[in-house]
């Protein structure tokens, strides 16, 4: 994988898409800037009674349109400059998705794999007193993302309404359906990277059912993206995980895969498997769709030439390094950008936090029904500024849009000028 700073591609994305917007270097200087971070270090008891200091962040990068919005990673990988990277991204993705929310992310340095579930309830709750007092409904609201989930997302509701002596869901989303949870969020982001997929195969004149699918990374956004896809009459091909990529010439049904690393856990060593890949080699499979859901950096300019898809569905964030980016487009392979494809998990969290204040809950079709309507109005929305403004790549288009309704906000609110 490459090593290219996520931050530093955030900045090419941006100036690449400030280029077509009537915009002062000043402007794009703060659009290209976090508002703030907190960097700490949690002190906490492991079961054998030392203590482990872990570094964690928030990064709160812009609030123009609304509460930051963004969610919580625990990787050993993360860092400042990770962090303010996805905290950029979700400001362009809520705005790309046009619901009135900012940008925000948040992430402790940890391979959770390691601690046990007490020590991992203990390091959270430490990480949520640290964010007491930064966040809220209406001033910065975490969400899950890599290695955290339902069950780190109630903790830190648990440790915020204790500490402020409230009951206050819509601090958190993501979270179980009996604490305040929504229906459908956590298929969310598999859903709109699939629903988005689906619209660009039309976009294309062609069709998803029957075509051939890779998925890089069994996760959470990867394995439901396989799922739903498959559904959709799609052949899932190959996937993968850290530990290595499977394929098979027919299909794999994604629920036996997901059953079978639930028990193993790894997608490698499934019975029906035909062969197994190297993750660089999954990714360069000819398939009709490939979708890269694990981390950033998976497809770098040295692998960029080799990617045989007609459409890339990014379910993860920053999957792809700018300069790769570039020769994706020459190529004629369609990116559907992070900041649309993946922004189911931010549009179900944004009706979770509209469900928590209303104290009203919906059904799970019609959550699935108005995730499915918002990716397919922003996509095509995306497509006609990609060809009115004849843009060179739908990612620039996303940016193009997100960064004017950001700047829009701003101007409202009298920040400039
Ligand atoms: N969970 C969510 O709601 C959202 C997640 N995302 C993004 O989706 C991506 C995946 O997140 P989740 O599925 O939530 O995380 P997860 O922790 O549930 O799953 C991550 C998966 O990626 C695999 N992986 C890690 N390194 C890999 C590598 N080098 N090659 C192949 N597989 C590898 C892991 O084994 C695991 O299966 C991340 O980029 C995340 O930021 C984006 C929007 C929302
Ligand atoms: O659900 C959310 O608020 C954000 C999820 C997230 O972290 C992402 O979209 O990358």
């Amino acid at each position: 994988m490459s090593d290219v700073n996520p931050y530093q591609s955030l900045r090419t994305q941006i100036d690449e898409a400030a280029e077509y917007l009537d915009v002062s270097d000043g402007q794009i200087e703060r659009l290209k800037n976090p508002e703030r971070i907190l960097e700490t270090n949690l002190s906490v008891e492991m079961d054998d009674g030392s203590v482990e200091v872990f570094r964690a962040y928030r990064s709160q990068f812009n609030g123009d349109r609304g509460p930051y919005k963004g969610g919580i990673r625990y990787h050993p990988q993360v860092s400042r400059d990770e962090v303010k990277a996805l905290s950029g991204w979700m400001v362009y993705k809520t705005a790309t998705s046009d619901i009135p929310l900012g940008g925000g992310k948040g992430g402790i340095v940890i391979d959770p794999a390691e601690y046990s579930e007490s020590e991992l309830e203990r390091i959270t709750r430490a990480f949520a007193k640290e964010l007491t007092p930064l966040i809220g409904a209406d001033r910065d609201v975490p969400a899950p993302d890599v290695n955290t989930g339902q069950r780190e997302m109630n903790w830190i509701k648990d440790t915020y309404e204790t500490i402020e002596n409230t009951t206050e869901p819509g601090v958190i989303t993501g979270k179980d359906l009996s604490s305040g949870g929504s229906e459908g969020r956590v298929e969310a982001t598999g859903r709109s990277t699939v629903v988005a997929a689906r619209e660009a195969f039309d976009y294309l004149g062609k069709d998803i059912e029957g075509a051939t699918v890779a998925v890089q990374g069994y996760g959470n956004a990867g394995w439901i993206a396989a799922k739903l896809v498959y559904e959709m009459g799609a052949d899932v091909v190959a996937v993968s995980d850290s530990s290595g990529a499977i394929y098979t010439e027919e299909s794999f049904d994604p629920v036996a895969v997901k059953e079978f690393k639930r028990e193993t856990g790894s997608v490698v060593g499934y019975s029906d498997a035909e062969d197994e890949l190297t993750n660089d080699e999954l990714l360069t499979l000819d398939v009709d769709l490939l979708i890269p859901a694990a981390l950033e950096n998976a497809i770098d300019e040295s692998l960029a030439h080799e990617i045989s898809a007609d459409v890339v569905s990014e379910a993860a964030n920053g999957p792809i390094t700018p300069a790769a980016d570039e020769i994706l487009s020459d190529d004629d392979v369609l990116v559907v950008p992070d900041i649309l494809a993946n922004a189911g998990g931010v549009v179900v969290s944004y009706f979770e936090w509209v469900q928590n204040r209303q104290r009203f809950y919906w059904s799970e079709d019609r959550v699935n029904e108005e995730l499915d309507a918002t990716i397919v109005e922003q996509f095509w929305n995306l497509v006609d500024a990609y060809e009115d403004r004849e843009l060179p790549s739908l990612r620039t288009a996303a940016y193009v849009v997100a960064l004017q309704r950001v700047i829009d906000a701003g101007e409202q609110a009298g920040r400039w000028p």
